[in-house]
């Protein structure tokens, strides 16, 4: 059974066309997924529909195997803890620790597992220097911390990210990769992100959904979906800035083994070089 799968998922804002056109999706245990595509293809709207905020129109929300009703909302929202696009829409009390401890007091936890849970997530997320800082006077990469921090204070089964990078600055970036990369493996997490960063999508993503118009038009590994220059350009995503330097040196011969994250794209670089000397 999957942790989360939709089947047929369709749904419409009051008054406008279909957001969601059929759309199946599935996310395994640990797996890391990304989800891509142009302005308005309909990511968020999807997450929307992860943890019960939104209702489908048609076809159904499963989480592991169960459609979310009024009496597992709380359990599924416990379960798939969502960091939206916005932090400013997340973060609201007079200090960051008491952001933090927001959601898990809310699951009604003792105070105990409460303070215990904050300190590892502003561990986690390298906090504390901020700890008493007014989460509103922060600067939008490090409230998006405090929002990451807040959600993974719940323990979440799954993470679901909506433009984790947005807003972050190079190191930021950096930082988010290693940090989101451990979680599967240390705490059996799944990921879940969206972004228009495409190369960000290897260093953190195992297989991708590209949505356009509502509807999954293709869905695969890493290597499936950006070996497609076409399907990308098609649904006005721009391939990779590595990609396309090694499809344009295969094209003038030099013989460039496949490679999609930065480590395996230097590895194939350098075995390029090595077997010319
Ligand atoms: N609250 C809303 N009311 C009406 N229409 C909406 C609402 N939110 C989103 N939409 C519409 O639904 C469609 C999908 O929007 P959604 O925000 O899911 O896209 P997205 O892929 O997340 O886009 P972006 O990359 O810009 O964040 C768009 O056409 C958008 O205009």
């Amino acid at each position: 059974m999957h942790i989360i799968e939709t089947r047929n998922l369709t749904f419409s804002y009051p008054d406008r066309p279909p957001a969601l056109r059929n759309v199946d999706f599935i996310a395994g245990r640990k797996s890391r997924i990304a989800v891509i595509g142009a302005n308005g293809a309909g990511k968020s709207t999807l997450f929307k529909h992860l943890n019960g905020l939104l209702r489908p129109t048609s076809g159904e929300v499963l989480i592991r195997g169960e459609p979310i009703t009024k009496s597992n909302l709380r359990e599924v929202r416990k379960m798939i803890g969502i960091v939206f696009q916005n932090p400013d829409d997340q973060v609201f009390s007079p200090t960051v620790e008491a952001d933090i401890a927001f959601g898990p007091t809310n699951l009604g936890l003792d105070e105990e597992t409460v303070r215990h849970r904050v300190e590892s997530a502003i561990r986690l997320l390298s906090l504390d220097a901020l700890r008493d800082r007014p989460p509103h006077h922060l600067s939008g990469g490090e409230k998006k911390r405090v929002a990451i921090a807040g959600i993974l204070a719940m323990e979440p089964q799954v993470l679901v990210l909506d433009e984790p990078t947005a807003g972050l600055d190079p190191q930021g970036v950096a930082d988010l990769i290693g940090f989101v990369n451990t979680l599967p493996e240390r705490f059996g997490m799944t990921v879940i992100f969206s972004t228009h960063h495409l190369d960000l999508v290897p260093e953190l993503a195992d297989y991708v959904y590209v949505m356009d118009s509502g509807e999954v038009v293709a869905h695969g590994t890493v290597p499936e979906i950006f070996s497609q220059a076409e399907l990308l350009e098609r649904t006005r995503l721009d391939v990779p800035t590595l990609q396309r330097l090694m499809r344009s040196l295969r094209g003038a011969g030099v013989p460039l083994a496949e490679g999609y994250s930065y480590d395996e794209v230097e590895a194939a670089f350098l075995d390029a070089y090595r077997g010319s000397q």
